[in-house]
């Protein structure tokens, strides 16, 4: 019998196997960062060891660092303490950081794939949930935990139980005025936020093929808000295009045999997965997420459902979760004021997210009483935005121009959503005190969140007056 894609790359990298015991897998990429790496480090002080790979690890500072000022001393004493000890930790083990000063700092799952750390075939590993993101290449990418963090910068290799195997097969196109984004909520909405659990998911089908490698890494992104431990794509002409010529990816030399060994990377048609689901893309509306989970979503001209409405199993959650976000069942969703917008987050702050959202802003101003950020996912995606003019258009609009973090996505720094407050944001997380104590999440698309920082409310893109941008520098 065939074999699935997970399964070809689980064989590629098993070390070691024993009946009833997780295997040992070879990590080819550890990604580090200033949170979940200090104890990890510690602990090879103590037992006096060293990273077995450095030159397969690589750091970068990303979460807790402000998007404002970024000379010492921070504000925020517990974040500079975080951000100098990875700067020790890099430094005494050797490994490769990408800090403040340098070019190509960033999120982390923003980085790798911008540098062509991550490949088709690898696993890669960081302690990081949204690791997940990187399966857009077809590598096999997920989360790992502190005390996994030190075991793979001691032995490059991490014991894991295999997965069961998830197919989604999305079928028909991705309506006009609808992403990525609106496709990964609408299929959490459908699905669960839980309904992926213990599973390693492969997105497959003629809608996820015709996008480009930033909306992929979108959806993959998200795998792991409906409970997957990785997801994955096949990769294909879009993924090589996409790594052809960056920094780390394979040189003329050895380009045409790395592309022949990705062209192996497919899940063949005789393979069997555990679980399969089809889902109609034709189905996906601009969504908005009403609750405290991802999968708490309505299209953007449906009213905040009632929780007697819905499944049985539901209904707590969903009273506990309008309570939380203060809406009240029936309230049109387009009539729901915002406070605060943030376009950010290894979710939705790739340079095609920034010019999408640009374009939705151009010629417009942001509405009185709402603060608006954007949060590049990167130095370079950044610096791109400012060549191309796209910072220019947020300023002159309103909108805050930040240095590139984490920053509002989960509110480790000084970019936080007040008690009460609302706020439409890019990122993937909305559950209670994400972005700040009381704050209220509602998770969008960056076209979304651009409209909506305009109109002071959620509004519909797909009737959005688009003022053509001209002149811009792309
Ligand atoms: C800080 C980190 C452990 C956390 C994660 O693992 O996801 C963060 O990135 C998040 O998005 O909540
Ligand atoms: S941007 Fe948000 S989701 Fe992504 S790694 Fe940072 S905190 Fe986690």
């Amino acid at each position: 019998m065939g074999k699935t894609m997970y399964e070809k790359i689980w064989d590629r990298h098993l070390v070691h196997e024993e009946k009833g015991q997780p295997g040992i897998l070879y990590i080819d990429l550890h990604l580090v960062h200033e949170v979940t790496s200090p104890q990890a480090f510690e602990g090879l002080r103590v037992s006096g060891r060293k990273v077995r790979r450095p030159d397969l690890t690589f750091a970068t500072m990303d979460h807790s660092i402000p998007t404002l000022n970024r000379s010492f001393p921070f504000k925020d004493e517990v974040a500079q303490k975080q951000v100098e000890a990875l700067d020790k930790n890099c430094r005494d083990f050797e490994i490769e950081l990408y800090d403040l000063n340098s070019r190509n700092q960033g999120i982390v799952h923003v980085i790798a794939p911008e540098l062509g750390l991550t490949q088709p075939g690898q696993t890669i590993v960081c302690g990081d949930s949204h690791t997940s993101t990187h399966g857009a290449f077809g590598a096999l990418a997920f989360g790992i935990g502190t005390s996994e963090v030190e075991h793979v910068l001691a032995t490059q290799t991490l014991k894991q139980y295999k997965s069961k195997t998830l197919a989604i097969n999305i079928e028909g196109e991705l309506p006009q005025g609808t992403t990525a984004k609106d496709l990964i909520l609408s299929m959490i909405g459908k699905f669960g936020h839980d309904f992926a659990t213990g599973y390693v998911m492969e997105y497959r089908g003629d809608a996820i093929k015709k996008l480009s490698m930033e909306e992929r890494m979108t959806v993959c992104n998200m795998s792991i808000e409906m409970g997957a431990r990785a997801g994955l794509i096949e990769p294909d002409e879009t993924t090589f295009h996409y790594i052809k010529g960056r920094q780390f990816a394979p040189k003329e030399e050895e380009w045409e045999a790395a592309i022949q060994d990705w062209k192996q990377l497919y899940s063949d048609a005789d393979a069997s997965f555990d679980e399969v689901v089809t889902f109609n893309a034709e189905e996906v509306t601009p969504k908005v997420t009403w609750g405290t989970n991802p999968g708490q979503v309505a299209g953007i001209t449906e009213k905040v459902p009632s929780p007697e409405e819905l499944p049985e199993d539901q209904q707590l959650a969903a009273r506990k979760a309008l309570d939380y976000i203060g809406l009240k069942p029936g309230t049109r969703i387009d009539e729901t004021p915002v406070d605060v917008v943030f376009i950010g987050s290894c979710t939705n702050s790739r340079i095609e997210d920034l010019r999408k959202a640009a374009e939705i802003v151009n010629g417009y101003k942001v509405a009185e009483n709402v603060r608006a950020l954007v949060v590049p996912g990167s130095y370079q995606v950044k610096k791109q935005a400012e060549q191309e003019g796209l910072s220019d258009i947020f300023t002159e609009a309103g909108f805050e121009w930040r240095e590139a973090g984490c920053s509002m996505c989960l509110g480790m720094n000084e970019d936080i959503v007040q008690p009460g407050e609302r706020c439409a944001s890019t990122s993937n997380r909305n559950f209670e005190g994400r972005q700040g104590r009381k704050a209220r999440t509602h998770l969008v698309s960056p076209e979304m969140a651009a409209a909506a920082a305009i109109e002071g409310k959620f509004t519909d893109v797909r009737n959005w007056n688009v003022k053509k941008i001209e002149g811009i520098r792309q």
